[in-house]
């Protein structure tokens, strides 16, 4: 069936009656009480990965949804043909058709020697000589066979990029510490701040540093004028520009202009326009990480992507993870009016993944108009927020269990801990906490219960909690390499599932353009005599107070 706004769909209609007539009555201790088998039933085991990786077990059963819901929310996917796109994203196609490319970033982790073809041509033999190019370099740099230009081996590495070319990589690397070469200094650079690079270099030494340039469009304004501020650094000491050659290497899909920088070519890491930015953690652009955690881990991270892929092709939507993790996010999106998710890793390496996150939803399904060219007339992307737990329970989540916002949730946890230091002590705490969490957001607390306790009538409603808040739990076994590849692609692959539920094509970005054009602008106006007159009066107001100063 084809369609424009998902609205029209007999199953959304029938998602809004049901969500009149059942959903926003539903109480989810009464759930529980009434349906002993709830939790076997809603939750779900992803199985691909091996023994020492996984599973990665799903309970969805804390949510505010019946069997109905599911089927009803199942439906919904069918008719906006969720399988469709998923085929045709698979088979290579357009489906990025506003920028006219493929989105392909799956063909980066495919491990077996199956094909994948884009215009009609096998990337693979290009993505495996890449891979190998990363084997080659990350194992002499690791190993100290690659040296600097006084013959010093590499100890610190800078990766200047921003947006996709940054937070992968530092999310990545921040998660997989354990296995991090622990004699190897990390530096991430991606704010134009100057203050970002300043600090880096601060702590480096030219002779034994390699700078990683990671633009895919090799144009990013705060990028190439790192890069270039980076470069000056280095020859301020190693002087002959031939040195550049062993302490830069560039990671882009624009030959061009990594040439023009003055990186060597046998320094490019190169990658293909069908990976978009904010799935480019699998490219070339996961130099660092290789590098960090060497290159059998880094294979070991795609090969789990790899086997969520092909859970997410394979299964069918009544009981596919990602889908129904998707589906369940638009149920409170779209009947229920929630504007936020929350992401909650109780896992303190994992503390920039929901800042990842964010890009990868927000940039993805931050979009109004659908495939067919029409404003949509309901609720798309959510808000994506999030901190480790248990910090974040100290700080955010009084709103969350007692504010007047519907904020449903993903508690992530390993069950085991990198670090069982005293006896384990410290992680049985941290799994009580995510447990208690989940239960106190949907048990809540009544006026009764309280009162019990022996609070005085007027203090009552303020210790009250309503609960019936909803959250997913999400526990891996361990947070390895392979089971954190398979963890971001659940989360492509809910982002995929509810951008085309949506209809909107979750694969441009031009929502982040206008802001840069007009800084350029702000620029040379600075950089010009005299006061600015042709913006607004506050745009006007503010750039002439930054140049005459207070
Ligand atoms: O890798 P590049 O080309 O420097 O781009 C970095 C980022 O630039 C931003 O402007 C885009 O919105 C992101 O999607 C992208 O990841």
């Amino acid at each position: 069936m084809s369609f424009s706004l998902a609205s029209t769909l007999p199953a959304w209609q029938a998602l809004q009656n049901h969500y009149e007539n059942v959903g926003k009555h539903l109480v989810l201790r009464d759930l529980f009480d009434k349906d002993s088998s709830r939790f076997n039933k809603l939750s779900h085991t992803f199985n691909g990965l091996k023994e020492e990786d996984g599973p990665i077990f799903f309970d969805f059963s804390k949510n505010l949804i019946t069997e109905e819901t599911v089927k009803l929310l199942v439906q919904l996917a069918k008719e906006a043909n969720v399988e469709g796109l998923r085929d045709s994203l698979f088979n290579g196609d357009h489906i990025n058709f506003t920028e006219g490319r493929a989105v392909y970033h799956p063909a980066l982790r495919n491990l077996s020697d199956k094909p994948m073809k884009v215009n009609g041509e096998d990337v693979m033999p290009g993505v495996r000589s890449v891979l190998k190019h990363m084997k080659e370099f990350s194992d002499a740099i690791r190993s100290g066979t690659w040296k600097g230009y006084t013959g010093k081996p590499i100890k610190s590495i800078v990766n200047i990029g921003i947006g996709g070319s940054d937070l992968g990589p530092v999310m990545v690397t921040e998660a997989l510490k354990p296995y991090g070469k622990q004699d190897m200094e990390l530096h991430f650079v991606s704010n134009i701040d100057g203050t970002h690079l300043a600090e880096a270099l601060n702590k480096c030494d030219p002779e034994t540093t390699l700078f990683l340039i990671a633009s895919k469009t090799f144009t990013t304004a705060e990028t190439c004028t790192n890069a270039q501020s980076a470069k000056d650094w280095f020859l301020s000491q190693a002087k002959d520009p031939a040195h550049v050659a062993k302490h830069f290497a560039a990671l882009s899909t624009n030959e061009k202009e990594v040439t023009a920088f003055g990186i060597d070519s046998a320094n490019m890491f190169e990658f293909s326009d069908w990976v978009g930015g904010r799935y480019s953690v699998w490219s070339a652009i996961g130099l660092s990480v290789a590098l960090y955690i060497g290159f059998e881990n880094f294979e070991a991270f795609l090969g789990g992507a790899h086997a969520m892929d092909n859970y997410f092709r394979s299964t069918p939507l009544e009981e596919n993870i990602p889908a129904l993790a998707a589906l369940i996010s638009i149920w409170y999106s779209d009947f229920f009016g929630a504007q936020t998710h929350l992401v909650a890793p109780y896992d303190q390496y994992m503390h920039r993944f929901p800042a990842y996150l964010q890009q990868l939803s927000m940039e993805s399904n931050g979009k109004a108009i659908t495939r067919s060219g029409d404003m949509v007339n309901y609720t798309t992307g959510k808000i994506l927020w999030g901190e480790p737990g248990t910090n974040s329970q100290h700080s955010f989540f009084q709103l969350v269990h007692q504010g007047t916002k519907l904020i449903p949730a993903d508690f992530l946890i390993p069950i085991e801990s990198h670090n069982p230091i005293d006896n384990n002590k410290h992680h049985r705490m941290l799994f009580s906490n995510f447990a208690a969490q989940t239960e106190a957001l949907m048990l809540g607390k009544t006026p009764a219960e309280v009162k019990a306790e022996g609070a005085a009538d007027e203090i009552v409603p303020h210790k009250t909690f309503v609960g019936n808040r909803p959250s997913n739990s999400i526990i891996a076994k361990k947070i390895t390499p392979a089971s954190l590849g398979a963890l971001i692609s659940f989360y492509e692959w809910v982002t995929f599932t509810e951008g085309a539920v949506w209809n909107i094509n979750s694969f441009d970005q031009f929502g982040v353009e206008l802001g840069k054009k007009l800084a350029k602008n702000v620029l040379s106006q600075l950089d010009a005599e005299g006061k600015v007159n042709d913006h607004d009066a506050s745009t006007n107001g503010l750039i002439n107070l930054f140049k005459t100063g207070f």
